[in-house]
């Protein structure tokens, strides 16, 4: 059996049909209609020890209800989820100590305390002895600089502070099973990379990790398996390097120009590129294979047309590779 498996994995969530206002909060305390929504849909699911599996499907797609159920944070309408054979919610004082949770969006730390005390409060509910658990906060505090977030109070943490502070508090048990629900999510680029080492590290000791997040950069170079969701089905599951390079091959070169160019003479200069307009005749988007040729090679051709001011380089987000495999646009076979 796999280390995290979950069979036709089911939550309805039942919500109040109120028309808006005053008046339809009243009227539903005499006539009360509801509505099921069905988040997550018969999923079946396995992961063996020691993958790292990204999550991800656009808004309201069910990756947070499904970590909420693999954890037993929730619990399912039908279906089974067995964590290294256990139930989430049946055996869930056991598998506390194997699972550990980060929800990007919300914190888990105490509102009141510095987060030094918030950790030690989960030392002891964990049991961790002491010199262990000087060990654990040594090694946050090398890759994630723990040191100056320690004595802040967890009403007064910086995103990117709390951020840190709470990737400590799901890993210090050291659980063999992480979720990490949108991990990064409002943090600035250097913290993102500290986090991502992070991470990186953690799975490198043998910790199975599933990751969810609308963010390609936190996927890239650390899932090897990609999972897509969407209105509470899976409809991928396979390899992340052949999705990416089937459809995430597509670059977009942002220029801003001195003088305006032509259109076509970049389309000129750019055989097999879709060139753009930008938001000003001195802007423009050009997309390109990054197979077929490279974003420097692209700067390079369009250099004796005129001085660039400046340029940069957007990819494809997952988001919209898997908004395109929704539209049609693109196809995987793999689910
Ligand atoms: N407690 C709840 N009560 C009612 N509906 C809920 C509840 N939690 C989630 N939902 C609904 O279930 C669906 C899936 O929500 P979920 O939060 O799992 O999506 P998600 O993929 O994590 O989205 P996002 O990327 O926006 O975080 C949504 O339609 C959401 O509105």
């Amino acid at each position: 059996m796999a280390l995290i498996e979950a069979r036709q994995l089911t939550k309805t969530f039942r919500r109040p049909d109120k028309d808006p206002g005053l008046r339809g909060a009243v009227k539903h305390l005499f006539v009360r209609r509801f509505t099921d929504k069905v988040a997550v849909d018969h999923i079946d699911l396995s992961i063996e020890a020691g993958e790292a599996v990204a999550y991800v499907g656009p808004n309201g797609a069910g990756k947070s209800t499904t970590v909420k159920l693999l954890s037993g944070i929730l619990v399912p309408t039908s279906g089974e989820v067995r964590i290294d054979g256990l139930s989430p919610q049946r055996d869930r004082i056991a598998l506390a100590h194997r699972i550990g949770v980060l929800f990007g969006q919300r914190t888990q730390l105490w509102w009141d305390l510095p987060v030094s005390e918030s950790l030690a409060v989960l030392r002891d509910i964990y049991g961790i002895d002491h010199g262990t658990y000087r060990k654990r906060l040594a090694r946050f505090d090398d890759v994630l600089e723990l040191g100056e977030v320690l004595p802040v109070l967890g009403r007064k943490l910086s995103l990117g502070q709390r951020m840190r502070a709470d990737l400590t508090a799901a890993l210090l048990h050291a659980p063999p099973v992480v979720y990490l629900d949108e991990p990064t999510i409002g943090l600035d680029l250097a913290v993102k990379d500290r986090v991502r080492e992070f991470f990186r590290t953690v799975r490198d000791e043998g910790t199975t990790v599933m990751l969810t997040s609308h963010d390609l950069g936190d996927i890239e170079g650390f899932c090897r398996r990609l999972v897509i969701i969407d209105e509470g089905r899976i409809i991928f599951d396979g390899d992340l390097q052949a999705v990416k390079d089937a459809f995430a091959r597509e670059r977009i070169l942002n220029l801003e120009t001195e003088t305006a160019l032509p259109l076509e003479a970049v389309r000129s200069a750019l055989p097999g590129a879709t060139v753009e307009a930008g938001e000003t005749p001195l802007h423009l988007a050009v997309r390109f294979d990054r197979f077929v040729m490279t974003a420097g090679q692209a700067v390079t051709a369009l250099a004796p047309l005129t001085n660039l001011v400046d340029f940069h380089v957007d990819e494809p987000s997952i988001e919209d590779v898997v908004r395109r495999v929704y539209s049609g646009e693109l196809q995987l076979d793999a689910a």
